[in-house]
Formats: C-alpha cells, structure tokens, sequence
C-alpha cells in the first residue's frame, strides 16, 4: 500500500522552506557563473534521451533536499507497492498496473496471486495476428475488398494516447487511413464517415467500460451508417471489433467476443495506450513498431525502479515540479515540443497529468492545506512562440516549461531543422538570461535613439530572466524513444502524486458533470419551461429550447 504521510510535516520540507529564501535570492545566470560543471552536474542520460535540468533555480543542496523529501515520504516504497500489483488504486480497490501491459522480460506479476503476464501475452499475440491480417489485406470486408480505413471510436484515455502517438509515429505509418473519432457532437462522426466507404473501414469501439454515452453514441451511429450503406447484421463481425473491458456488453453491442481485444480493470484508462487500447497505433504502424513502443517504455520502467533516485529522470522531474508547485507557487506546467509530429503530446498530458493529480483531498481522506496538481497546456515549437510564449518570458506568473526537440529530423528538408533546433536551443537560454536594462538601453542607443526616448521604452523591453526550464533532447523520434518518452512523463506523475499524498489512479472528480447530463436529457426534450434548476442553468435551457 502507498505510504500515508503529510510532505509539509517533513524534516526535508522545513529545510527546503528555509533553503528557498537563501536561493530566491539568486539567479539562475549567477548559478552558472558559480559552478563551470553545473551542465555536467545537472543532466542526465537514459540511453538516447538526454535530460538537461541545469537551467532551473536549484543548487546541489535543493536537489539532496528534495531527494530527501522523497526518502521521507518513503517513495520507494511506493514504486515497489506499485510494481507489485498491490491495490494502490484504494478507492477503485485495483491495482495499478500499466508497467505489466510492456513488462517484455515477462517476470510473473501478481493481482491477487494470479501472474497476470499470460493473460496480456495472449492478448498481444491476438493484436498481431489481427493487424497483420488488416493491414497485409488477408482481412476482407463484407464485399470481399481489403480494409483500407479504421475508425477508433472512443474518448479520454481511449482515444488520446492512440491519437498522440498515432500522430508522432505518423513517419512510420503504413498505408492505412486511421480515424479517430471522440466528441458526441455529431459533427464529428458525421464530417469523419462522409469520406468513408463502409466496403473497406474498419471501425474500433474503444472503451474500457464500454458505458461511456459518447463512445456508445458514436458507436451506435456508426452500426446504423453501416447497416445504411448496404451491410447486414452479420457483416457486423468484419467491420467491427471491440477494445474493452467489458466482454458483456461488448456482445450485447452485436460484436463478436472474437473481436474483442481484451484488457483489465488494473489498466487506468489514461494509462491504456499500451494496451488493447493501442490496437489503432497498432494497425497504423504495424506490430513491430508497437512492440517498440512497449520496449521503449519497459527500459523506462527498468530505470525508474532501479536507478538512484540522483540519476532517475522521472523522480527528478517530479520533485522539480513540486519544488516550483509548492514553494514558488507556479500553478502551471507547459510542455513544448519541438517536433510537429509531437503535436499532441501536451494535449494527451493534460489528461494524464491533470486527471491522475486533480485532487485535493489525501490518501487519509482529509482536504489538503498545499497544491497539488499544476493546469498542464503547451503546444508545438516554433508555432508557441508566436502566440503565447510573450507570457512566458514578460508575464506576472512562474511557468515551469519543459523542451523537447529531436536532434535528427524525420524530414531533413534544406535548413528548417537547423532553424528550428535554433530556436529550441535560443529560447531556454533566453528565458534564463532575459535581458538586462544596460543591455536594452545599449541597443536602443546603437539604433539612434536618444536619452528620453530610450528612458521611455526600455522598461519594456527588459526580459527579467531567472524562468525555469528542462531541455529534453532526443537522439530521434522512434517509437522506442517515444515510448521511453511517454513512460517517464506517467512516472513522473507518480512521483508528485507520492509526495502529495494523493491517489493519483482514481478520477471522481469527472462523474459529477455526467450524473447531472443525465437528469437534464429528459428534460430537453418537449416544449415545457424547465424550472427544476437555479435561475442560469434554466434560463440557458429554456432559451436553448426556444431556439432550437
Ligand atoms: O474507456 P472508457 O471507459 O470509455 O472511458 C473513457 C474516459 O472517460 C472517463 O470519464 C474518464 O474521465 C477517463 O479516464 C476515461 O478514459
């Protein structure tokens, strides 16, 4: 079981509180002058993925703190609690066991005595069989053509990781057109099937509950578009297939158990890419790469159980989080990808992150007095720059950012991955030097401005530096590294959710919304004033009513 203890009523928190005042006092810039092996000190390498931490406002003595905030909030013991299948998910009463879904030495791992490692074998061997068919064209639809379309239908954590990673594997995809399609807003499925050919797609029903109304919706519109084009009830089984959790109503949906693709109620839905769930990554970039993906994420695993915590990127990442979260009061955490195939990788954290760690009550059930979890946003670099990266540089707020950019490009095309390499590498140093007022008046000077006129603009033109940030460089986007990748961001959650003393595997917070969906869909319906709410939400409906 995950250890029970409050971080603030640590030794290492009140030595990091007085530590803080002593190295609020510097800048990171003066840390640099201080110590010439500072890049050597604070970075590290796992295999092709080489962290920087330098560029953030620590010292030695942070960091042996925070190590020791972890020690005392005994996270070893709750990377062993997790690696052993004990139920840390307490309020589901479910392990945590995303690690055993990539565990490729297959060592036995127990859910209550069972080694569930057999089980997730067969699956995966199911996975290969079935995508090689799909995609060598083995596979014929209900006229006898070869499929040429998938559609994975599903939300959340069944649909933003086959999204993410669909996407920044795209150089590696076959010849299959992969679909998603998420939102209940009609929209999407209509404008996604009007391209489609109900001959040759493929639809996957994603869902580990398989109750989730939107997927069930979209799902049910999709049956009915099928059964519209021209296919029967019992064409169904070639054109559908079920990831899921539930084998009950996978059949009660009219899909054959044979198509369904099985996973566990250990896997969190936003830790399921590398499950069943993953089958669309699967059928886009052929099973091998995906197994890369796995092993990818396994080497991962490997390092984040075994390495010191000094040299364990997903520790230091996590603690380096809580150091800006809860002494510098930094609310968020924005990810910058440098690699536009990575172009969802923030949008898929946002979940990852804000749904494990959006909590504020304790594993003691108690409501706690410090921050949790940060808002996580971001998008891709160069496009960032241009839009919000002014409020990163000369807005009011801290802003943790994390960089990441590949050293080899899976398009070299003329100079752009120099261009934008440049700016990856201009953008952090930027950040942390800023630009001093002697150094802005001096440039205005040389532009033939005179005393008065620079007076009056260098205010706006300083950059006060000191902003915190990681480099993540990459020796190149594979799916191996992008797993490893993934991997150490989900541990990284881990971390913080440890030392907030939080359940980080749970998510109550998201049914409150769809419990009250549920009461008003009746109540849309015929023409009669609601008034079974507080005077917004009725006025809201009621206009929606009147103009419908
Ligand atoms: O896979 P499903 O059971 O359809 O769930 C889809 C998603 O919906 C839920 O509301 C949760 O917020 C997510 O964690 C989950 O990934």
């Amino acid at each position: 079981m995950l250890p029970k203890i409050n971080f603030t009523e640590t030794e290492a928190y009140k030595y990091l509180a007085d530590h803080f005042i002593d190295i609020n006092q510097k800048s990171i810039k003066d840390l640099f002058s201080e110590d010439a092996d500072r890049f050597n000190k604070f970075s590290v390498f796992f295999e092709d993925i080489l962290l920087d931490y330098s560029k953030n406002r620590i010292t030695d003595e942070t960091l042996a703190l925070l190590i020791q905030l972890a020690r005392e909030c005994k996270l070893d013991e709750a990377i062993k609690s997790m690696y052993n299948g004990d139920k840390i998910n307490e309020t589901e009463d479910r392990s945590v066991l995303h690690i055993a879904l990539r565990n490729l030495s297959n060592t036995p791992i127990l859910v209550d005595g069972k080694d569930v490692m057999p089980d997730v074998n067969a699956v995966l061997v199911k996975m290969e069989k079935f995508s090689n068919s799909i995609i060598s064209g083995e596979w014929k639809g209900y006229t006898g053509k070869a499929i040429t379309d998938i559609v994975n239908i599903g939300i959340g954590g069944s649909d933003l990781g086959p999204v993410m990673v669909t996407e920044a594997l795209k150089h590696y995809k076959n010849h299959l057109n992969i679909h998603f399609v998420s939102n209940i807003d009609g929209t999407h499925i209509a404008e996604t099937l009007s391209d489609l050919d109900a001959e040759t797609t493929l639809f996957l029903v994603a869902s580990k509950t398989f109750t989730t109304q939107e997927t069930m919706t979209n799902a049910h519109s999709a049956r009915s578009w099928f059964l519209e084009k021209g296919g029967k009830e019992n064409d169904i089984a070639k054109h559908f297939a079920a990831l899921s959790t539930n084998a009950k109503d996978v059949s009660a949906f009219g899909i054959d158990t044979e198509n369904m693709f099985e996973f566990w109620d250990w896997v969190g839905g936003r830790y399921s890419l590398w499950s069943a769930i993953g089958l669309s990554i699967s059928l886009s970039i052929g099973f091998d790469n995906f197994k890369q993906l796995l092993a990818g994420a396994h080497a991962t695993d490997n390092h984040f159980k075994t390495a010191e915590f000094e040299s364990n990127l997903p520790v230091i990442l996590g603690l380096l989080g809580v150091w800006y979260i809860n002494f510098y009061n930094a609310e968020t955490q924005v990810i910058l990808p440098y690699d536009q195939y990575m172009h969802r990788f923030a949008a898929y954290f946002q979940q990852g992150d804000m749904e494990s760690n959006g909590k504020h009550v304790d594993r003691n059930g108690n409501e706690v007095d410090y921050e949790t979890g940060p808002i996580i946003w971001g998008e891709p670099g160069t496009n960032g720059q241009h839009a919000f990266y002014q409020l990163i540089h000369q807005g009011t707020r801290i802003i943790p950012a994390d960089f990441i950019a590949p050293a080899q490009s899976l398009n070299p095309l003329g100079d752009h991955h120099p261009i934008l390499l440049s700016n990856f590498f201009a953008q952090t140093e930027a950040l942390m030097n800023g630009k001093t007022d002697e150094e802005v008046s001096s440039e205005l000077k040389k532009d033939g401005k005179n005393e008065g006129e620079i007076a009056k603009l260098a205010p706006f033109k300083v950059f006060e530096g000191n902003r915190p940030t990681n480099s993540i460089l990459l020796k190149k986007v594979t799916p191996y590294t992008l797993g490893s990748l993934v991997a150490m961001y989900e541990h990284k959650i881990f971390v913080q959710g440890v030392i907030w003393n939080i359940f980080s595997f749970d998510q109550w917070g998201v049914e409150l919304g769809k419990q009250l969906a549920k009461k008003i869909l009746p109540e849309l319906e015929g023409d009669g004033k609601v008034s079974s709410h507080d005077s917004s939400t009725n006025g809201l409906i009621n206009q929606y009513k009147a103009w419908r």
